[in-house]
């Protein structure tokens, strides 16, 4: 098996310890300087430092905590942490390319690649300068599909570990192609999924009775176990039909492997999938369920809180998404790909702008009481880039550079779990640094087993940025975990028990069509209830359009008659006032004459004396009165 295999790394010469640090040499062979050295001894550098042999292989578990949930009781298995020393496992792909640069160079065993540049060139004279990188193994570009899967993936499915995949690599290197593939060449996940329901294709439970919830084992009552059930049947509504591609797929793997299937009648499986998202620092839900409002497949962007404590990480309120068949596991992987955010640049007309993980838990229940749970999450990273020479901006330069910070925290917390084991500190690991790495710090911390598989352009165009890749690769290869591995968490049920008993007598089949038709029914009743409301809030909106209208047509017509009644209180007030108006006039004429005819007489007083004495006495302010009279 390649990954059993210890890299063979080119022996140098003379090194100094002082080259400690170059991370293309193999922490295992690296010089150090001798313990009993001092000061001004001469340097003698320690060629035999002895190191465990890199080793996949895991002892017998044991438990090592357990903790109560839901009448339940929680352990975790774990290896022999006393002599077994492990670390990731990282691989490297070279993609196709047309002239492929002379740059690179795969040793003999496929485990070292040899990269070498022009430092110094003159006319008689030509330096080059060479790097060694030793890899797991190495898969130069004929390699393909099948055999990444059969030496990356498959043995960790057959023995049923938690195990975190990740593909690391510049942009357009083939990332997303390794784990995904396309719609022939089937990628990493396609087939585990397919082996995975190959291996348990006798043992799957139909019912959804046990779920992972906040990172615990917990026995679902019937009602929530509906629940389940209704919110599978409102996703898989919403995804593609692939049925035909699905085929397609299953053809070709199933000419590339012959998976075997486990027969055993003391075990139940329940095969939960989530889908996440880590877009400039924020979590999503890939799977979540749109509203009804919204629009149909539209994603409600809710940024989702991680939680973890040590190794243990889970993220609150993501969709856990019971499935029963690699189909439907596909079908919710392609729902979640739609949703996740791609975006063309320089490099890649499809270039994955987030990371992405998607998660296949596996609780196996065991007649004699006890529950396993085995997690495999597949991660794709979004594509390191340099920002200066694709001519980044806005948006992508946002995402740019949200990208390359997460992977820089990554790279540290790499760096840091190199040098941890020395210092007996897990806190050192700056995990909690980005989202990334606090989902990832279960396989950081060297909880979980982790493995890279670096993907490569190799191209003379790239040197500089593979270069990095390459060195971030050399850490993380040369990391040893002396901490024990978490093979599986378990948990002791007796609840579950008794209903897997029940659910596999001779009624269990009917007993499958009642949940299935509650199912329908509790489907068709949220329909109706849906239905229902909907039209309430039709019949409202017609109302209030009714209502509105009517009342409208009232005001206009208030609004006319007392314009009407203005209008005629206006015009009797004018006519009054015009009737003042001119009697004021008359009385002011009358005055004007009077006054005339008194000037005319007091102009011409002697014209007419008894008409004036008249006039006199008629005028005469005084009357005299005659007192013999
Ligand atoms: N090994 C390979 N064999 C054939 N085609 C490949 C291989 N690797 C990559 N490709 C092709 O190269 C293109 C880019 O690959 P992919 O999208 O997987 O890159 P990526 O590393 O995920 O990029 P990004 O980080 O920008 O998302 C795709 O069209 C893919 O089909």
């Amino acid at each position: 098996m390649a990954s059993k295999e210890v890299p063979e790394v080119p022996q140098r010469e003379m090194r100094s310890f002082l080259m400690a640090r170059d991370p293309s040499i193999d922490r295992r062979f690296r010089p150090r300087p001798n313990k009993k050295m001092r000061l001004f001894d001469h340097i003698q550098e320690s060629e035999e430092e002895s190191f465990s042999e890199y080793s996949d292989t895991e002892s017998e578990h044991k438990y090592r905590s357990s903790e109560a949930t839901d009448g339940a009781s929680c352990a975790t298995s774990v290896a022999d942490s006393s002599s077994v020393e492990t670390g990731p496992q990282v691989f490297l792909r070279l993609r196709p390319v047309k002239d492929a640069s002379k740059a690179y160079i795969v040793s003999e065993d496929s485990n070292v690649l040899i990269t070498s540049c022009k430092v110094d060139s003159t006319s008689n004279n030509v330096n080059r300068m060479e790097k060694h990188f030793g890899f797991t193994s190495i898969f130069d570009s004929n390699v393909g599909q099948r055999d990444i899967y059969d030496t990356c993936v498959g043995p960790k499915i057959m023995e049923e570990e938690c195990v975190t995949i990740m593909t690391y690599g510049t942009s357009g290197s083939g990332k997303t192609y390794t784990l995904l593939g396309d719609d022939v060449r089937a990628g990493i996940i396609p087939r585990a999924l397919e082996n995975i329901f190959t291996i348990y294709k006798d043992t799957i439970f139909r019912s959804p009775k046990l779920k992972l919830i906040n990172g615990c084992i917990v026995f679902l009552q019937d009602d929530a176990s509906l629940k389940e059930l209704q919110i599978r049947k409102k996703l898989l509504d919403l995804c593609p039909d692939i049925s035909a591609h699905h085929q397609r797929l299953k053809q070709v793997i199933d000419g590339d492997h012959t998976f075997e299937t486990k027969t055993s009648t003391d075990v139940s499986v329940l095969v939960w999938v989530s889908f996440v998202e880590i877009y400039n620092e924020l979590v999503y839900d890939l799977l979540a369920i749109p509203s009804k409002q919204d629009k149909l497949g539209e994603v409600p962007r809710k940024n989702l809180k991680i939680v973890g404590n040590k190794g243990q990480v889970f993220i609150k309120g993501l969709t856990s998404v019971f499935v029963t068949s690699s189909v439907e596991a596909l079908q919710l992987l392609r729902l979640g790909q739609q949703r996740s955010t791609y975006a063309s640049t320089s490099v890649n007309a499809n270039s994955s702008r987030s990371h992405c993980v998607f998660t296949v838990d596996i609780l196996k229940y065991n007649r004699s009481g006890i529950t396993t749970q085995s997690s495999y999450k597949f991660c794709d990273l979004a594509g390191s880039e340099r920002v200066n020479n694709t001519g980044t901006s806005g948006l992508r330069l946002k995402e740019a550079k949200n990208i390359n910070t997460s992977l820089m925290v990554l790279g540290r917390c790499l760096d840091a779990a190199s040098t941890v084991q020395k210092k007996k500190n897990a806190d050192i690991i700056p995990y909690r640094d980005s989202k990334l790495t606090m989902l990832l710090q279960a396989a950081l911390l060297g909880k979980e087993k982790l493995a890279m598989i670096v993907t490569v352009t190799p191209l003379d165009k790239y040197y500089e940025e593979n270069l990095n890749v390459l060195n971030f690769a050399s850490i993380a290869k040369n990391i040893i975990f002396k901490e024990a591995v978490i093979k599986q968490h378990r948990v002791s049920y007796c609840g579950f028990m008794e209903f897997s008993k029940m659910s596999n007598f001779e009624g269990g089949d009917y007993i499958k069509e009642l949940e299935n038709d509650n199912v329908l029914l509790r489907c068709e009743i949220e329909q109706l209830k849906y239905d229902h409301v909907l039209q309430m809030q039709l019949l409202e909106e017609k109302l209030r359009r009714e209502l509105t209208s009517t009342y409208q047509e009232i005001i206009q017509n208030n609004k006319k008659q007392h314009e009407d009644e203005c209008e005629k209180k206006l015009l009797i007030a004018q006519r009054e006032a015009d009737f003042m108006l001119s009697s004021q006039k008359r009385r002011y004429e009358e005055q004007i004459e009077d006054l005339k005819d008194e000037i005319e007489e007091l102009k011409n007083p002697t014209s007419d004396t008894d008409s004036s004495d008249d006039a006199n006495d008629s005028k005469s302010p005084i009357e005299i009165i005659d007192d013999d009279e």
